[in-house]
């Protein structure tokens, strides 16, 4: 039925460097232009982990342009996604903190596995950071406003049960069906003729996404001045310190 897979593969945490989101494009411009293709599958190869989101090694102790680069990357991927005229499905099969949930909330339906360890959220409050504006229009337009104010203000990742509950998910289902089910919640949205779908998933998303387009660069300018400011680099610093430390 013209049903691509992507598994993303960075092992050991599917972390999204700049390498990752830029072969991630890549891959879906193709699909979106191949029109044997007319839904993806969004899941992750890396036992356990969706995505541990943003590569906190890429906004940490490189250069102004190398931070300028990444966030266009960023902007670039989330664009793509949201805006993509193919049926994205995640098959959530691992945890999934900030970047990596952000990943699945740009697709047009969720299935999450059921294992109590795969949390997913936007956590980006307990790492010092602030979830960018079209991050928290991504979540509000999935959860709504009280619930995304909440989650984002305490930086909360949900377990499967409670995701499900404020609908950041669709499904969740045992861990060895996620894929079957993302398949056949797929064939569902594909019995819906492709050019009506396209148009009133775009009259949903344009204006969302448009307040990006509008102001890419101001938004880069922005990230700048933040990630760059000592007391974030310091922040990001002790928290992959931390990451790092967990293991000794
Ligand atoms: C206006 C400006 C706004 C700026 C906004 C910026 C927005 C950012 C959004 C983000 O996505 S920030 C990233 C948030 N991600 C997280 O908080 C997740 C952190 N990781 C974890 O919680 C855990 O790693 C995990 C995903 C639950 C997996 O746990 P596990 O025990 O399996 O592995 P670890 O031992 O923790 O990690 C292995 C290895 O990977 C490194 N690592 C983990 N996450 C990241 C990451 N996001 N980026 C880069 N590297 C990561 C970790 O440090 C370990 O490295 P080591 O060298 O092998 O010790």
């Amino acid at each position: 039925m013209g049903v691509a897979v992507i598994k993303l593969k960075n092992p050991p945490v599917n972390s999204l460097s700049l390498e990752v989101l830029t072969e991630f494009v890549i891959s879906l411009e193709k699909l979106e232009n191949d029109k044997t293709f007319r839904g993806v599958i969004v899941t992750s190869d890396c036992p356990g982990i969706f995505s541990a989101g943003l590569d906190l090694t890429e906004m940490c102790g490189k250069s102004q342009a190398h931070y300028a680069e990444y966030w266009r990357a960023v902007q670039e991927l989330w664009l793509r996604l949201y805006l993509s005229n193919l049926v994205l499905i995640a098959a959530i099969n691992g945890v999934s903190p900030a970047g990596g949930c952000l990943m699945s909330l740009t697709c047009d339906y969720r299935v999450l596995a059921d294992n109590p360890k795969y949390n997913m959220g936007l956590n980006e409050t307990l790492l010092g950071i602030v979830a960018p504006s079209w991050f928290k229009d991504t979540l509000v337009n999935t959860v709504g406003h009280r619930t995304a104010e909440r989650a984002l203000q305490l930086g909360l990742l949900f377990p499967p049960a409670e995701a499900l509950r404020v609908g950041m998910v669709d499904q969740v289902v045992p861990e060895d069906q996620v894929h079957s089910t993302a398949l056949s919640v797929m064939a569902q949205w594909l019995a819906v003729p492709d050019h009506a779908r396209q148009l009133t998933k775009n009259l949903m998303r344009k204006p969302t996404a448009d307040r990006l387009v509008k102001q890419r660069d101001a938004d880069i300018q922005y990230f700048l001045r933040f990630i760059s400011r000592d007391s974030i680099q310091k922040s990001l610093r002790v928290y992959l310190d931390k990451l790092r430390q967990k293991k000794g």
